[in-house]
């Protein structure tokens, strides 16, 4: 930045006030512009703010030891907003809402490359006679994704996430300083899967099995089709065997390394595959050579996953604030000529030793990242039911709230306060409709946030303001739930919340009450308390005894 030409009005910068030569350095390059005519830079102004949110330019946590990683998040990409007094309140209300929510990502991951290993030679004396005393580099930096509560949404702007790379070695042993580590902050509940190159594989018999179905395909022409038949057959039954799992073991307390997870030549391997089953050619007896493999007709169907997908593996759940994983390891540095300075015996040939102190290339990695909300009680209703209305009544969080349907497009998160400290995490989840559970208006998306909830909130809009019954709304929900995944989201504790009483007369509200509390009992949900008749978004009526419910429902699963 300080080399290019650069035009700015007003530079408002936040910086840790610990980190001094920063302050320093940018007064006195603004003075030295100042004086200057033919200076590239003008600053009309220059602001400090220690609020990081009011900032063109965000600077880093200071660098101590020249070593701290650079942490890469939603942050780091902000930018000012000063002009926000003369905005209306409707558009405040929007822009808080509409902050770009990320929930599903890819990002390519590289380690630094190490540093290069010095071969340097010190003369001793007169005499033609050189002691080696080259440093070896440093290693690569290597990227970490860590789970930090204080993130919200999967926002950051470089697709390709590069770590730093390590120092040269030096004279003198001198050593290169190792690369900088390179750490991108998710949010809790973040899904980390390895997207495969196409000639990678995830277990070492699956790579067996290509190699040697390539092989045979290229010998020539056959009609053998029932061999075929049994290859895809093979291949489809390895398939839905091969379910890669996190292994327990595998993780450490406060997180684990991805590495060994996606090692395709780890032959101690968790998945156990029963050679006879699966083995190649289908026969029962791996000895007994019945088939000749000679004369395949063409190259069998060599797609594992369907077309245009890329083999995927989850190398990590993060779903506790602090987990971490190391996706990219850097480099190591190359190994200096001080290597051999102590050993007896003639040197290394000139070549070998620049063959030493060659560096080696950091890991790079294809991830996708997909968030899953961790949510206490998730607020599940058509579109205009009152979920935000009533997520705004019962906690601080101010979601955009309007008379038409996906007003809310994105979950929303706010917590519900006690009196005695006790919180509850609610996610306002967008407006499902019919189909959602096949994808129908996002629902996928949408569905995906509920998985980790450890209760659900039906909400209806009991004075049908859109038209729609309420009962059927209500069945419309409990179909969608139950096609979902496995199904499984029925069997969560549940409260079921008629929404708009203050719409209705008092004949009216027991009548749909009680059709609602029919149909829940009918649909065996596991019901907390009765069907309870609210007004989110009126009077407020029913809130008190609805929010007890809420923690009685969480309360059994929280400690
Ligand atoms: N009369 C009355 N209107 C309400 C009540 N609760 C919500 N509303 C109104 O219903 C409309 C929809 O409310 P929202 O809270 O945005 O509904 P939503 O379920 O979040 O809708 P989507 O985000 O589109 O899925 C708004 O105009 C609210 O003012 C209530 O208790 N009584
Ligand atoms: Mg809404």
């Amino acid at each position: 930045m300080f080399g290019r030409r650069l035009l700015v009005s007003e530079l408002r910068f936040w910086c840790d006030p610990s980190w001094r030569r920063f302050h320093s350095s940018i007064v006195s390059f603004n003075n030295n512009n100042n004086n200057n005519n033919n200076n590239n830079v003008v600053i009309s102004q220059l602001k400090y703010s220690h609020d990081p949110s009011n900032c063109s330019l965000f600077c880093p946590v200071p660098q101590t030891m020249g070593k701290s990683p650079v942490h890469l998040s939603k942050r780091s990409s902000s930018s000012s907003s000063n002009s926000s007094s003369s905005k209306s309140k409707n558009q405040k209300q929007r822009g808080r809402q509409s902050y770009r929510f990320i929930d599903q990502t890819r990002v390519r991951v590289s380690g630094g490359v190490g540093g290069n290993g010095s071969l340097s030679m010190y003369k001793i004396g007169r005499k033609h006679k050189k002691r080696p005393d080259g440093g070896h580099g440093g290693n690569g930096g290597s990227v970490v994704i860590l789970a930090d509560p204080n993130e919200q949404s999967l926002k950051w702007t470089q697709p390709h996430v590069i770590a730093n790379a390590g120092s040269h070695g030096g004279n003198q042993e001198k050593h290169g300083r190792n690369g900088r580590n390179v750490i991108l902050r998710v949010p809790c509940g973040v899904v980390v899967r390895r997207v495969l190159e196409p000639d990678e594989y995830w277990d070492f018999e699956k790579q067996q099995a290509q190699k040697l179905v390539q092989t045979y395909s290229t010998s020539g022409d056959t009609d053998d089709d029932a061999l075929n038949e049994e290859l895809r057959a093979w291949q489809e039954e390895r398939d839905d065997a091969i379910k890669p799992q996190i292994n327990d073991s595998d993780r450490r307390a406060g997180g684990y390394l991805a590495s060994n997870d996606y090692d395709s030549d780890d032959e101690d391997d968790d998945l156990d595959f029963n050679d006879d089953t699966y083995y190649f050619d289908g026969n029962d007896d791996p000895d007994e050579d019945e088939y000749s493999y000679e004369h395949l007709p063409q190259a069998p169907d060599l797609s594992f996953t369907p077309w245009g997908e890329r083999e995927k593996v989850e190398i990590a759940d993060l779903n506790e604030p602090g987990s971490f994983i190391v996706v990219a390891r850097g480099g190591r540095g190359g190994v200096g000529s001080s290597i051999f300075a102590s050993r007896h015996g003639p040197l290394p040939p000139p070549h070998v030793l620049s063959q030493y102190a060659k560096p080696r290339n950091g890991e790079t990695a294809m991830l996708e990242l997909e968030l899953k909300m961790i949510a206490d009680i998730g607020l599940v209703g058509l579109p205009n039911a009152g979920k935000s209305s009533l997520l705004s009544a019962v906690s601080r969080a101010s979601p955009y709230i309007a008379p038409y349907p996906f007003t809310t497009l994105n979950p929303l998160v706010g917590y519900i306060e006690y009196q005695d400290g006790f919180r509850v995490c609610a996610a306002d989840i967008p407006g499902l409709i019919a189909g959602a559970s096949e994808g129908r208006g996002r629902g996928h998306q949408f569905l995906r946030h509920l998985e980790r909830t450890k209760a659900l909130l039906y909400i209806m809009d009991a004075a049908a303001m859109d038209g729609r019954d309420p009962i059927e709304d209500f069945q419309t929900l409990l179909n969608e739930l139950s096609a979902y995944g496995n199904g499984d989201l029925l069997n969560r504790k549940c409260l079921v919340v008629a929404n708009k009483m203050d719409l209705l007369l008092k004949e009216e509200r027991e009548e749909i009450i009680g059709l609602l509390q029919e149909k829940a009992v009918e649909s065996g949900l596991l019901m907390k308390t009765n069907v309870l008749g609210i007004s989110a978004g009126a009077t407020g009526e029913g809130l008190a005894q609805l929010t007890k419910a809420i923690r009685n429902a969480v309360s059994q699963n929280k400690q």
